[in-house]
């Protein structure tokens, strides 16, 4: 069986992790350009001050996604390009920078997917605290309107957010992403809810310019397994998508967020500070979400910790997807298990939890249109040869690939796939060294691209629709 002639085969980025050109032609300063300019917050002191310079590269890198066949690529804009302060004077340089990105995308068929916000909030917001401070999400919405007006005549798919969970978890418990704050639950949760709340605005404001296009946000989908049939264990779990699946997902498909959460917040002191106006916006607005976003890399193993929990250290390298971590609360951990597969950053590799997710993703929230708007193999790829022999990457797609059209075929409304990441790219915390992409960037040879093994794989699968999957 093919892929549906109408589903997307596509690969992502975002802003931060690839254009470089931190401060040209008029972009403002972001939070991340400060946050990984402090000594030990990124490894080796690694930033996206150059990044793979995509800014000044797109033509190529954008022809080379075309001869892979790509059908959509997503791509995030810098908000600190359109509006250098984040509100105030548009910047033109950045309005036909991305017009730019999404002509060269049409130029060759290649439908553009944007994501408005993947994590990098101009500087003067995030020192007037974020998105703890409600005057982001006005200034927000504002930064959307502007996008929808510019590029919304040709630009028919957009995502508000990237990863809410990622931004706030690691911005307010971990500290591993600006703010830096650890352990403040009340901060997170209330972060969490003014991006909601902004989010159900946009919907809003979008459905009212009838552009006739597709908007949602993207999520993590890492969906919690007991590791064992244990009653402590079963309860656990229900916990850890109480917290990690519902409280994100329900408020933006249901309208409403999980009594099960509040009844716990309101008992810890740790309920939002939120309004009946503002509840009832993300009740009207939940409705007019034409999609949820997907990024899956891998499920989560959970145990209930057993009484005293020991002090936590959180490091730059067990904050971001690693098992072992405990919960805000600690009523549970993630757990590292002898019988399952890992990639070299000990992330679960599981096309079954992949599946079973997503069953009970359809169970909860119906026939919902689903992009897989992540998914892919963090590596440090072998070259042999001069060759780049990603076959780890290959098989990790191709096994996940296989579980969108085994998920398709059970009834689940998938449209899209895109990889994690069209080329390799600057890792958040990790540098350059934690590899993604289908096109490698040698960064000892003034960011030469060349292409991987699973560059020519993917291009025969989208030439055969993904037939022999
Ligand atoms: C932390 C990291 C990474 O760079 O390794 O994980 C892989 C991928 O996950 C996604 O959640 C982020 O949108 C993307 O930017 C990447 O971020």
């Amino acid at each position: 069986m093919k892929f549906a002639h109408d589903f997307l085969f596509g690969a992502a980025t975002a802003s931060y992790q690839i254009e470089g050109a931190w401060d040209q032609d008029g972009k403002g300063p972001t939070n991340w350009d400060e946050f990984t300019k402090i000594p030990g917050k990124t490894f080796e002191g690694t930033n996206g001050d150059v990044a793979i310079d995509h800014y000044n590269r797109y033509q190529e890198d954008i022809a080379l996604m075309a001869e892979m066949g790509l059908e959509s690529y997503r791509f995030s804009i810098s908000w600190a390009r359109i509006l250098p302060t984040g509100t105030g004077e548009i910047n033109q340089k950045g309005i036909d920078f991305y017009n730019n990105i999404i002509n060269e995308c049409l130029k060759y068929g290649i439908v553009p997917f944007v994501t408005l916000y993947h994590w990098d909030l101009p500087l003067p917001l995030e020192r007037k605290g974020a998105w703890l401070n409600r005057e982001t999400g006005e200034a927000y919405l504002n930064f959307a309107q502007i996008c929808f007006e510019a590029f919304g005549d040709r630009v028919k798919n957009f995502i508000t957010f990237n990863e809410t969970f990622v931004f706030c978890n690691l911005g307010y418990l971990a500290g591993a992403h600006p703010p830096g704050i650890q352990n403040d639950p009340k901060k997170y949760f209330q972060a969490i809810h003014n991006v909601f709340y902004t989010h159900a605005q946009t919907v809003i404001a979008y459905k009212k310019l009838n552009q006739f296009g597709e908007i949602g946000l993207s999520h993590v989908f890492s969906p919690a397994f007991s590791v064992d049939d244990s009653e402590e264990n079963h309860f656990a779990t229900e916990h850890a998508n109480q917290f990690n699946l519902n409280w994100f997902y329900d408020p933006i498909l249901l309208g409403k967020y999980p009594e099960y959460v509040v009844k716990q917040l309101t008992t810890e002191g740790n309920v939002p500070d939120w309004t009946e106006a503002e509840l009832a916006v993300i009740a009207e607005a939940a409705p007019l979400n034409d999609f949820m976003g997907l990024n899956y890399y891998q499920p989560m193993r959970v145990e209930k910790i057993q009484g005293y929990v020991k002090e936590h250290v959180i490091t730059r390298e067990n904050s971001t997807g690693s098992p072992g971590n405990p919960s805000y609360d600690g009523v549970y951990r993630t757990v590292k298990m002898a019988d399952k597969k890992y990639t070299k950053w000990d992330w679960e590799i599981s096309s079954q939890g992949f599946i079973d997710g997503l069953d009970n993703l359809k169970a909860l929230y119906g026939d919902i249109k689903l992009y897989i708007t992540e998914n892919g193999l963090g590596d440090e790829d072998s070259i042999i040869e001069g060759e780049v022999c990603d076959i780890p990457r290959i098989r990790y797609i191709e096994e996940h690939l296989s579980a969108v059209k085994t998920a398709i075929s059970r009834g689940i409304h998938i449209k899209g796939y895109y990889a994690w990441s069209a080329i390799d790219l600057l890792s958040w915390l990790n540098g350059y060294k934690k590899q993604y992409g289908f096109i490698y960037v040698d960064h000892k040879n003034n960011l030469k691209r060349e292409k991987k093994a699973s560059f020519h794989w993917y291009k025969s699968v989208i030439t055969n629709r993904g037939e022999d999957l």
